[in-house]
């Protein structure tokens, strides 16, 4: 069965194609954002009584029109405002609507610590992320070989971005226990299937190392799904229907902030 991710990733091999002929490494390399020092989410994350991430996230493959009407910009502003930890911005145009522009766009209006939310196949899709603004890329590992993993996090680091290693599975865990990853993110939502489930998160809790920040991804909704996940060890909690959805992300995200606060 082919499946979604299937598609978006055989997508992203010809979209990558075709950028590296028009635009070589060295026109990534020559941006300005790509010298920058970067923030750090894993300290942030580290340092947080709240742990939210909170995404901005036009819509997905599961939910073809979450909220199309806001500016980037002012999302992630109401996000910092609000007291989130980072922001996570999709860049994956044709399943997500989001764009590398939306991610400079972000970096130009908050000095928080951004994610780029994308697939990464291609360690060209790293340099992107350094010279559009991101702090942190995401490694997906039912898109990647543990080799990759390691490959890929390798560069990253080099290139002072942190690494997000996304499992939704013990078996993606296992086999990439040895990469030398900050952040660990359990996918609530199957991206074969889109069930969500955030018995996923509880599940894999304990099989995480100590060392690594554990984080939950998807499906997060109200205050009480993140108490009950702190006490599976759980240190960041990545939103962003929960947000996205209202007129106002930055207003809900900061109800939610200060409901975990006040906990
Ligand atoms: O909107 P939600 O259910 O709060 O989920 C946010 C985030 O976890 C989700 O967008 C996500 C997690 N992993 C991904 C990988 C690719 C694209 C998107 C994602």
């Amino acid at each position: 069965m082919i499946t979604i991710l299937d598609t978006i990733v055989k997508h992203k091999i010809t979209e990558i194609q075709l950028k590296k002929e028009f635009f070589p490494t060295s026109y990534l390399e020559s941006s300005v954002l790509f010298e920058r020092t970067c923030f750090s989410l894993s300290k942030n994350l580290k340092n947080s009584t709240s742990g939210i991430i909170a995404e901005h996230k036009r819509r997905s493959p599961s939910k073809p029109n979450i909220n199309q009407n806001l500016y980037v910009n002012e999302v992630v502003l109401g996000y910092k405002k609000a007291g989130a930890c980072g922001s996570s911005v999709l860049t994956d145009n044709s399943f997500f609507g989001g764009s590398l522009e939306d991610l400079q766009l972000a970096r130009a209006s908050v000095n928080l610590p951004l994610l780029r939310k994308d697939f990464t196949i291609d360690e060209y899709q790293i340099l992107e992320a350094k010279a559009h603004g991101a702090d942190a890329i995401l490694l997906i590992a039912a898109i990647l070989t543990p080799q990759q993993v390691l490959n890929f996090t390798k560069l990253a680091h080099q290139l002072g971005l942190e690494v997000l290693l996304e499992v939704h599975n013990e078996e993606e865990l296992q086999v990439n226990l040895n990469a030398p990853v900050q952040l660990i993110g359990v996918n609530n939502r199957n991206l074969k299937t889109f069930e969500v489930s955030t018995e996923i998160s509880k599940n894999l809790a304990e099989k995480i190392p100590e060392e690594m920040v554990k984080i939950s991804e998807s499906g997060l909704k109200s205050v009480n799904d993140i108490i009950e996940l702190r006490e599976f060890g759980y240190r960041g909690f990545l939103i962003g229907e929960t947000f996205m959805k209202t007129d106002n992300p930055g207003a809900s995200a900061k109800k939610l902030i200060d409901e975990i606060e006040s906990k």
